[in-house]
């Protein structure tokens, strides 16, 4: 029997064990370029052992919802960031590592100025889009064929749709 989880809001704090929420956090800002920009500096740091980092676009499709969570995944070598480019809120799974697998996921709901840094090494699932396709700047390592471990739960896990 599939269990329902709760989405909780986004924040630095609860991501923590997680990796990094990239947002305009004023405590993070320095003016730069006269006065003209504000830089909010050192959000999260890329780890990319024995690669280089790459960007990517990514276009996601939406999930369909109620959404079941069959899987997890993990970057070994490397952390793994998203960016909205769409300004469209996204949702976030992440599990804390019980025995080298995905304990029962934590669901977030990012909104459309936020983004995430799964830190390396980080249970997470694929990307969730909601309600329409969405554009995201993706920061992570090259090579990724040898870059990646699934695990799959026994019994998935429910979203639903969450409201906007
Ligand atoms: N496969 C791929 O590049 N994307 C996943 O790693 C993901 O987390 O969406
Ligand atoms: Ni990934």
């Amino acid at each position: 029997m599939a269990k329902h989880l709760p989405v909780k809001p986004l924040t630095k704090a609860a991501f923590a064990p997680f990796g990094d929420v990239i947002e305009a956090d004023a405590a993070t800002m320095r003016l730069i370029n006269n006065g003209t920009t504000e830089r909010f500096h050192r959000l999260a740091m890329v780890e990319t052992e024995g690669e280089g980092a790459i960007i990517s676009l990514f276009r996601g499709q939406p999930r369909q919802f109620p959404y079941a969570i069959h899987m997890m995944e993990r970057h070994p070598f490397g952390s793994q960031s998203f960016s909205p480019l769409s300004g469209r809120p996204f949702l976030v799974a992440v599990a804390e590592d019980v025995g080298g697998r995905p304990g029962a996921p934590q669901v977030f709901l990012a909104r459309g100025d936020q983004g995430v840094n799964y830190r390396r090494n980080v249970w997470h699932h694929p990307l969730m889009v909601i309600g329409s396709p969405s554009d995201f700047l993706v920061v992570d390592r090259d090579r990724p064929e040898n870059n990646l471990e699934e695990s799959f739960y026994d019994t998935p896990y429910l979203i639903s749709e969450p409201s906007p």
